[in-house]
């Protein structure tokens, strides 16, 4: 291949007259435009070849194809390659060319066909499939939309409400699935794929099987009244789930245009709308988060150094509360067998019967069968002593945030679990160097933070300490992926990277409320800009004793840039400590329904006589705007300290941790993302104006100022913007 070119196709045609094109594009044979090109042209080429009767598309190495290239449209957004003509693809090449071609053709899924590449199977006029193979249309989840023909040609095969419901939810099928909803036309094993495949397009050829053309089929699609009755409402539930983004009423925009006006009007809407899509903020967002998340798993020095992860066979968790029993959830649920170790008989009972429930709500959802179930189960054990830590390869400390219990816990280990064993702790704050002071064992010490509730929070935050080795980081981005988290490997600080960069986010809002301003109207701001929630329902959420707690250690470690509120305090010391006890921020009612308190007045007044701040007026009349960059910019000031002091590796993985540790909306890039869509100019003036006037809590660090006085991007390497001068 052509170092220059990005995949290819090649033909082959058999004696039987059928023409197998295959898309190659390593790993997952995304659809390039060179890889687009090439089809067109091997296309043409059995189109006008005499000893070709019929065509099948396949892909190479056991994936049909992954859909088109995402990298393209990054490549479209900055300018580094010019658009195709609209609907020069989906109209010219798959619909004009392929589609209504004088020969047949059908496409041979192996694995899987996502996005471009299920649409440009739905232009096959048969499609054949192994068992388990993945279709789906994920595009909306990237910010665009089918733009293959996906939004005319699935409500054409599967029905309206069932491509509504692939194309909102971005989730895929599996092809037994895919069969009976008429997407697929046979599943058969990987074996026969090809010809099988071969056989339909040569019945079709004789006219033993159906020449069907996706685009023309009416029979699943519903009368015209009902089908605007099902938009209508999909539009409904799509303005109220994904309020701040354009491109899936866009996207409905072109299903509508193709039942009301027909497929051909729909195909050039959908191209219309799919080349607009491209140059929206959330999309570069999203497209952003995508090569985000995959880049967190490669860490210059650990991972590109030939390392191959160790099989860890089994795991130990010590603590079965509220994160132990998360942790083991995850990992049993992954298959690794688990000791968990408690303190006596009741609590380990108590532990293990959180595990059960986090597995039975699965069976209750219809989820997980009561098969399934039991042999989970199976794979967890409990223990009151570190007997059976003889042959683990891997424990993972979760007991209470308590150094010197913790210190006693690791110098146990040393004793009991072999050599190579990885020890790990869950700790959220702890130096894990004072963890591992009484232990000559630094170099298997490491960070699993985990967040809560931990078998269903995406992220794992993969601490490193000087001593700690790439062989330990390397199989624990391992057991990472199998247990389906997101690794982000990160330095060893206070709070590390997630609860270090969010810590400011809720000092802000303690500041903001003091001042004058409305602890609601700052939760419906954070909310409306995304947030799963704002900051003072995150606060009743997690607990006051939890947030205490953290507070203490922002306060000992960075005392200069810490704000002092006396709220949760003072409510903690009249027993209104969060949602638990029913009351704090909000009140709760049986059916943990928040809603505002009145009396909440009372607490905000005398934390602020304590504090000695007055209420200041532009505080009180805060617009969203003001709000949202009041609470979020001091985050952005502390993402930049992480970043400059090297905890983070890459701006990009404080992008994912910030997404997937505390829900920043993804549709905005991460947290770095976000702000350099400010600019750091902008940022740091403004930071600079707030510390002058309300103090240093707001006071831009060294990084930004040197940043903004460049005007360089926060996410740029320091080479890089050094480079910008
Ligand atoms: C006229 C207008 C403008 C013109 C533009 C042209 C028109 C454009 C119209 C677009 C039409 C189309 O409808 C749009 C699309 O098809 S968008 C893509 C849709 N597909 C997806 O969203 C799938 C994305 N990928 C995945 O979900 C997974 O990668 C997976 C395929 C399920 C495989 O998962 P897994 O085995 O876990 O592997 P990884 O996720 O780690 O991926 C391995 C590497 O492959 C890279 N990758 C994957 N998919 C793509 C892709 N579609 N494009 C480019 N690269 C892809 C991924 O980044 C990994 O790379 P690294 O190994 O380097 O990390
Ligand atoms: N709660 C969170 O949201 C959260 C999030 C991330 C990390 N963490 C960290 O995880 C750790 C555990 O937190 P948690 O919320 O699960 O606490 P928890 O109080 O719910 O559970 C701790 C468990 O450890 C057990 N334990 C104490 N000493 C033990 C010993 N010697 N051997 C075995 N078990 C022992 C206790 O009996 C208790 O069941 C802490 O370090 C905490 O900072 C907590």
């Amino acid at each position: 291949m052509d170092s220059r070119t990005k995949g290819k196709t090649v033909m082959e045609v058999g004696g039987d007259g059928v023409a197998v094109i295959t898309l190659i594009n390593p790993p997952v044979n995304s659809l390039s435009f060179d890889v687009l090109y090439n089809l067109k042209s091997n296309y043409e080429e059995a189109l006008s070849r005499n000893d070709v009767k019929a065509i099948v598309i396949t892909g190479a190495k056991g994936k049909f194809s992954g859909g088109f290239d995402i990298s393209g449209f990054g490549e479209i957004q900055k300018g580094t390659r010019k658009e195709p003509k609209v609907g020069y693809i989906s109209i010219d090449i798959i619909t004009d060319l392929l589609e209504a071609a004088r020969k047949p053709s059908v496409a041979a899924i192996d694995g899987l066909a996502l996005g471009g590449g299920l649409e440009l199977s739905m232009a096959c006029h048969a499609r054949i499939s192994t068992p388990g193979a993945q279709l789906g249309l994920p595009e909306l989840q990237l910010g665009v939309i089918p733009g293959f023909g996906g939004t005319q040609r699935l409500p054409r095969l599967v029905g309206l409400t069932k491509a509504l419901e692939m194309i909102l939810t971005s989730k895929p099928v599996r092809a037994e699935e895919g069969h009976s909803l008429g997407l697929i036309d046979a599943v058969v094993p990987s074996a026969e794929l090809l010809t099988t495949a071969r056989r339909w397009a040569l019945d079709i050829v004789e006219r033993r099987k159906p020449w069907i053309s996706s685009l023309l089929k009416t029979d699943k699609l519903p009368p015209l009244g009902e089908a605007r009755e099902i938009l209508k409402f999909a539009r409904g539930q799509t303005r109220k789930q994904a309020p701040n983004m354009k491109h899936p009423l866009m996207c409905l925009d072109a299903l509508e245009m193709g039942i009301v006006s027909g497929p051909r009007a729909g195909l050039e809407k959908e191209a219309e709308v799919g080349s607009q899509v491209i140059s929206l903020d959330t999309t570069k967002g999203l497209i952003h988060v995508f090569f985000s998340q995959r880049g967190t798993a490669k860490v210059p020095g650990v991972t590109d150094g030939g390392l191959v992860p160790r099989k860890i066979k089994k795991v130990a968790i010590i603590g079965g509360g509220l994160m132990g029993s998360g942790i083991a959830t995850a990992l049993i649920l992954s298959n690794y067998p688990v000791i968990l170790k408690e303190v006596n008989e009741k609590f380990l009972e108590a532990g293990i019967g959180r595990v059960k429930a986090n597995l039975q709500s699965r069976v209750r959802k219809g989820s997980m069968s009561k098969e399934k179930f039991e042999k989970t189960m199976s794979l967890l054990k409990g223990s009151l002593d570190y007997e059976s830590f003889r042959d683990v390869d891997m424990v993972i400390e979760a007991v209470i945030e308590n150094i010197s219990l913790k210190q006693q816990i690791f110098a146990d280990l040393e004793k009991y679990c072999p050599q190579h064993c990885i020890l790990a702790s869950n700790t959220s704050t702890i130096d894990l160097n004072k963890i591992g002071e009484r232990t000559k064992s630094q170099d298997r010490i490491v960070g699993a933070h985990f967040f809560s509730p931990a078998h269903v929070m995406p992220l794992l935050e993969i601490v490193r300490t000087n001593h700690t080795s790439a062989q330990v980081i390397v199989d624990l981005l391992d057991v990472g992926k199998k247990i389906k988290k997101t690794p982000v490997v990160v330095g060893n600080c206070t709070g590390f990277a997630v609860n270090r960069m969010f810590f400011p986010y809720t000092q802000a809002a303690m500041f903001l409320v003091e001042r004058g301003a409305d602890p609601y109207l700052i939760d419906m701001a954070i909310s409306k800009f995304g947030m799963p929630m704002g900051p003072f329902r995150l606060c009743d959420l997690v607990g006051f004793g939890v947030a205490i707690a953290t507070a203490t250690q922002f306060i000992e470690n960075f005392p200069e840039r810490t704000y002092k509120s006396m709220i949760i305090p003072l409510m903690q010391e009249d027993k209104r400590a969060g949602e638990a006890t029913r009351k704090g921020f909000y009140l709760y009612d049986d059916k943990r329904k928040a809603k505002p308190d009145p009396e909440l007045k009372k607490y905000i007044e005398k934390a602020r006589s304590i504090s000695g701040g007055n209420v200041d007026p532009k505080l009180v009349k805060l617009s969203e705007k003001e709000i949202i960059e009041m609470t979020f910019f001091p985050v952005v000031n502390e993402a930049c300290r992480v970043f400059a002091e090297g905890i983070a590796v890459k701006a990009a993985d404080l992008d994912i941790a910030a997404i997937m540790g505390m829900g920043f909306p993804p549709y905005r890039g991460g947290i770095m993302f976000w702000a350099d869509s400010m600019g750091s100019k902008y940022i740091y003036s403004r930071l600079d104006e707030w510390s002058k006037t309300y103090g240093d809590f707001f006071k831009p660090c060294a990084f930004l100022a040197e940043r903004a006085s460049k005007g360089a991007p926060l996410s740029a390497p320091v080479e890089q913007a050094r480079s910008r001068l």
